[in-house]
């Protein structure tokens, strides 16, 4: 197996294990990620997820052997694997365990947080070998400053975890010894946070920039009402008068958030 499914008190994490290429973005690399999303993403059990990568690479984008060896453009199942990230209505963390190039970074962009070690590496490549960073031109140009897209996708060049952070790729880049604790600390906080609460959060953060400011809090105000007499809203407003934890309770339909009887 090229990627490595494991789930464990409500974290599913998503392991890329092909470290002989850099966990190159393959055909089979790809499929079988697209399984293991769905796979983590049906579960209700499900709440937060992470993708991360074996060796001193995450990912070193689209494989260029498998490209070479087939003669014709290689997209897999390249698409599909961005846009189940992206529309997950669970958060994903991004665990870098290394650097990332290319098609890499379109996996980064696309997860909701990114933690990355202080010694990581980042490079979109496309150019110096003479194709183009189009897919992920999707997901990294929400994410990225502009000025930085220009300097970065025209370029190729190399730049570091710091500057990584200060142009919107990462969240954060922390010395390689407390990667884990960083992410658990995400993830803990992740799961404190409303199941349906954060899935819509996750859609406003998309959806309201584009919106005008007259539509905006015309939706948001009937959005905002709805939630607060949600059985979810309701949990956690009475958690908080009864100083107690909120329970979570995934309903076996997908809704999620339902006050536990
Ligand atoms: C990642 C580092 C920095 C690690 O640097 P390193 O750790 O020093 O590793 P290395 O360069 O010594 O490579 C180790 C092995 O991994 C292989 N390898 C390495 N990368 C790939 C790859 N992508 N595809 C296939 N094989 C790869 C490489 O060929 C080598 O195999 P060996 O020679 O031992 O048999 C370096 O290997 C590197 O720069 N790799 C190339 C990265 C790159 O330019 N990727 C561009 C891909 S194009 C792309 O992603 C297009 C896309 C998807 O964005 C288009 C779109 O969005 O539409």
């Amino acid at each position: 197996m090229l990627v490595h499914l494991e789930t464990r008190d409500g974290v599913a994490t998503l392991t890329l294990d092909s470290p002989a290429n850099r966990n190159a973005l393959s055909t089979r690399l790809l499929a079988e990620l697209l399984d293991a999303l769905g796979q983590a993403l049906g579960d209700d059990a499900t709440r937060v997820l992470v993708l991360t990568g074996t060796g001193t690479v995450f990912c070193s984008g689209a494989d260029l052997k498998e490209q070479a060896a087939s003669g014709a453009p290689v997209t897999g199942a390249f698409p599909d694997v961005l846009r189940a990230i992206w529309d997950s209505p669970k958060p994903v963390i991004c665990r870098l365990n290394g650097t990332a190039r290319a098609g890499g970074l379109g996996l980064v962009a696309a997860c909701d947080f990114a933690i990355a070690p202080d010694t990581a590496t980042f490079a979109f490549s496309e150019v110096r070998l003479g194709v183009v960073p189009a897919m992920i031109a999707v997901t990294v140009l929400r994410r990225l400053d502009p000025r930085a897209a220009s300097e970065y996708f025209l370029t190729g060049e190399v730049f570091d975890a710091t500057r990584a952070v200060g142009i919107g790729l990462l969240t954060r880049a922390v010395p390689p010894g407390t990667l884990d604790d960083t992410v658990a600390h995400y993830t803990g906080m992740l799961l404190k946070g409303g199941p349906e609460s954060l899935a819509i959060t996750k859609r406003l953060v998309r959806t309201v920039p584009s919106m005008s400011v007259d539509e905006g809090l015309r939706q948001m105000a009937d959005l905002s009402a709805e939630r607060f007499t949600s059985a979810e809203g309701q949990e956690g407003i009475s958690a908080f008068r009864e100083k107690r934890p909120a329970s979570w309770i995934p309903a076996p339909d997908g809704a999620t958030g339902e006050r536990p009887a």
